[in-house]
């Protein structure tokens, strides 16, 4: 059995991997942490208040921690659960580099295995493919990225766009400059600009544009459902358990 544990449990993602959690036959639901709901009974476990973590994870000792909540909180979870040997799967968005960093640290010190990943949908993956080879082939094209998503969300732009902006500059031979957003007398340099889009349930749409001198190429991930990123975090979930300490992404995942 692979024993879970969920940060965010009530949240939108929270909920959804929960559900998918409680139907693996080889999966158990061991612990459940947010800042509300606490007591709520969730199959067999109740939802603890996250200040509780560190005494709840000794006592269940999860095989992994399944992380969806806000940058500052994730910072936090990652730390508890590090020190408690915990591994983990992160899906939170919006961390600076300090707070990358600051995870980053936690993680080796206490040599647990880690996923951090922006995005958990395989489609996503096949999209930063797709990405690396275009970009290859149409260097000198202007590149923008545009993402898209419901007005519940709170970081822009997302991680998902960022990634792809990093994917595409470490493949270019020059590395470009970010803009975020274009407003007043602003005329166009090398930089790849970043566009988010807020509004209604939209679940996650990203673009990226190769407008070239002529014609332009559009690459697009559309998500209908968030089940594409919950089922690709418990996935994750359960290869994590089995791995050696250290930092892993999705496309070490994708390799075996
Ligand atoms: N990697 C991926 O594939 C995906 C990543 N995401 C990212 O996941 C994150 C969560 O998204 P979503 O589920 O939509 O957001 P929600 O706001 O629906 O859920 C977040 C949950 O975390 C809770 N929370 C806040 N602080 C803490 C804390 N310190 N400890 C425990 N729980 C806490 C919130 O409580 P409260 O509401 O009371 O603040 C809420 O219940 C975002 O960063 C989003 O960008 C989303 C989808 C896919
Ligand atoms: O907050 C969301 O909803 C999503 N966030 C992720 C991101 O910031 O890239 C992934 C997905 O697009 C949904």
């Amino acid at each position: 059995m692979v024993k879970i544990a969920i940060t965010g449990i009530n949240g939108r993602m929270g909920t959804m991997i929960t559900e998918i959690v409680l139907s693996q036959p080889d999966m158990e639901l061991v612990a459940g942490f947010d800042l509300g709901g606490v007591g709520r009974q969730i199959g067999k476990i109740t939802v603890s208040h996250v200040d509780d973590m560190d005494k709840v994870l000794k006592e269940k000792k999860p095989d992994a921690l399944i992380d969806f909540t806000i940058a500052q909180a994730a910072v936090q979870n990652v730390k508890t659960a590090a020190a408690s040997g915990v591994n983990l799967v992160v899906g939170t968005t919006g961390f600076d580099a300090a707070q990358k960093e600051e995870m980053r640290s936690a993680i080796h010190n206490g040599k647990v295995a880690a996923l951090i990943s922006p995005n958990y949908s395989v489609g996503v993956q096949v999209f930063l493919k797709l990405l690396k080879e275009a970009t290859r082939n149409l260097e000198g094209c202007d590149i923008e990225i545009i993402e898209a998503h419901h007005n519940k969300k709170k970081d822009a732009p997302s991680g998902t766009a960022l990634k792809a902006a990093d994917v595409i500059a470490e493949t270019l031979s020059e590395k470009p400059g970010y803009v975020y957003g274009r407003e007043g007398v602003a005329p166009r340099g090398k930089e790849i600009g970043i566009h988010a889009v807020r509004g209604g349930d939209i679940v996650g749409d990203h673009t990226v544009l190769f407008a070239c001198e002529g014609e332009r190429i559009e690459i697009k991930h559309q998500a209908h459902s968030r089940m594409a990123f919950a089922s690709g975090a418990v996935k994750a979930a359960r290869w994590i358990a089995s791995q050696k300490p250290g930092l892993y992404s999705m496309e070490d995942m994708f390799k075996e």
